[in-house]
């Protein structure tokens, strides 16, 4: 049995080895580094475990008779052609959530960044476009910094979730926006250019300084509008770390940017271990075969970089304190420098990816605290920081 993987997949080959030590027929494990897989592998693979890199279409199913099985590490699906797979018979999981808090501490790390740098949180509304893993997850942290959030989900609002809504008018007046969609072109809320030039030129109009973040995926903003509505003059900060065209970037658009980075908004390495983690159990429960995985926290915990980043906290914060410890534990500033000084070549936006730096959690973060963290209030603030209290 054959299993094909993106060799940035963290964890994966270990994973293997711990099942082969199980059973008497070795699985046998073959990376590839490039986008796309070679057709020599492809001709022989049984199962193909992906990132969001690789594009399954029916061309590259007719260039692997054998597969069976396909798994994407990734929150995302639009980079796989579903129906194709349905036609080739081919059993297809994504991991939903799995990088979710990571996406949650990007946005964190980018309000903390522009706040310290303004002196000033954000004092208007919040508006979490799409209310489901990441979109929660940005939401709660933001929430925890003290802003006052909104989810804007029209599917779960018709639905009947209670705390979403459908107000369109409500989102182009709130004064920060985060996009945490699908990339959809069809059905009734087509997420494509959901930002487009009318929409950004409302969402920006007015006196008030806006911030519009983008870590969902790159057409949902129109990447060209958006450089046209700042360079225009508006009072319109934006964070993109997805792009129109990846892995294509343009310099003069990230130029315009308050911070810019190479779509690694999920790659905090829990987040791109779970992936690896929850595409091997899924692939084991499909073949029925009796062979153990350790749980996650066990094999996160068998990582260095899986450990607490500890810091002292005697006395009670203020939102300045709050902010450096999101940049202590992530920095979205370095992940802006590193693209800003890489050369505009897809080359380097898709090695800069791959080479990305091992990345902590803010959850990792264990506060020796003084007494001020046991009241309520402090409590309630701390754990949707997703900070922990030791
Ligand atoms: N930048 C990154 O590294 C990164 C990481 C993870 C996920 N993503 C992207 O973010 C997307 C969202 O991830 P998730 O885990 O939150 O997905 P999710 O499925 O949990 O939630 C998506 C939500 O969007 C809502 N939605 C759909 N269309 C909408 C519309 N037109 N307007 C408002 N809401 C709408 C859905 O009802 C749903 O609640 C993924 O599909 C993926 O493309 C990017
Ligand atoms: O959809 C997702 O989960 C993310 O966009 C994912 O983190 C993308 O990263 P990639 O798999 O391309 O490394």
């Amino acid at each position: 049995m054959l299993l094909v993987a993106d060799a940035n997949l963290p964890g994966f080959t270990r994973l293997v080895d711990e099942l082969n030590a199980q059973c008497e027929t070795a699985l046998q494990v073959e990376t590839y580094t490039e986008r796309q897989p070679p057709k020599a592998l492809l001709a022989r693979a049984d199962a193909l475990f992906i990132r969001s890199v690789t594009r399954v279409d029916a061309e590259l199913l007719a260039q692997a008779p054998q597969l069976q099985w396909l798994g994407t590490a990734t929150i995302g699906t639009d980079h796989v052609d579903v129906i194709a797979l349905h036609a080739a018979g081919v059993r297809f999981h994504s991991c939903p959530g799995v990088n979710a808090n990571a996406v949650g501490d990007y946005v964190a790390s980018a309000i903390a960044a522009l706040s310290l740098a303004q002196d000033a949180l954000p004092t208007g509304e919040v508006a979490i476009i799409g209310a489901g893993n990441t979109g929660r997850a940005a939401g709660q942290r933001l929430t925890g910094l003290g802003l006052n959030v909104h989810y804007y989900d029209p599917p779960l609002a018709a639905a009947g979730v209670a705390e979403v809504h459908a107000d369109w008018q409500r989102v182009l007046q709130s004064q920060v926006v985060s996009c945490h969609v699908p990339l959809t072109v069809q059905g009734e809320h087509p997420t494509r250019h959901l930002f487009d030039a009318k929409a950004l030129g409302e969402f920006a109009g007015g006196e008030q300084g806006k911030l519009l973040i983008n870590a969902s995926r790159g057409p949902v903003v129109a990447e060209q509008a958006l450089a046209e509505v700042i360079a225009g003059g508006a009072q319109l900060q934006a964070v993109l770390d997805v792009w129109e065209h990846e892995p294509a970037t343009k310099t003069e658009v990230i130029e315009l940017l308050v911070l810019a980075t190479p779509h690694i908004a999920g790659h905090s390495f829990a987040g791109k271990l779970g992936g690896s983690w929850q595409l091997l159990k899924k692939w084991l429960t499909d073949q029925g075969l009796a062979l153990q995985l350790p749980s996650f926290q066990q094999f996160l915990q068998g990582y260095p970089e899986g450990q607490a980043v500890v810091q002292q906290a005697p006395d009670e914060p203020d939102w300045r304190t709050l902010c450096r410890w999101i940049l202590q534990v992530y920095d979205i500033r370095k992940d802006d420098q590193l693209l800003r000084r890489t050369a505009r070549q897809p080359a380097a936006f898709d090695a800069l990816r791959r080479d990305y730096a091992v990345r902590a959690e803010l959850s990792q973060l264990h506060l020796q605290a003084g007494a001020w963290a046991q009241t309520r209030r402090w409590q309630k603030c701390l754990t949707e920081l997703t900070f922990q209290i030791d």
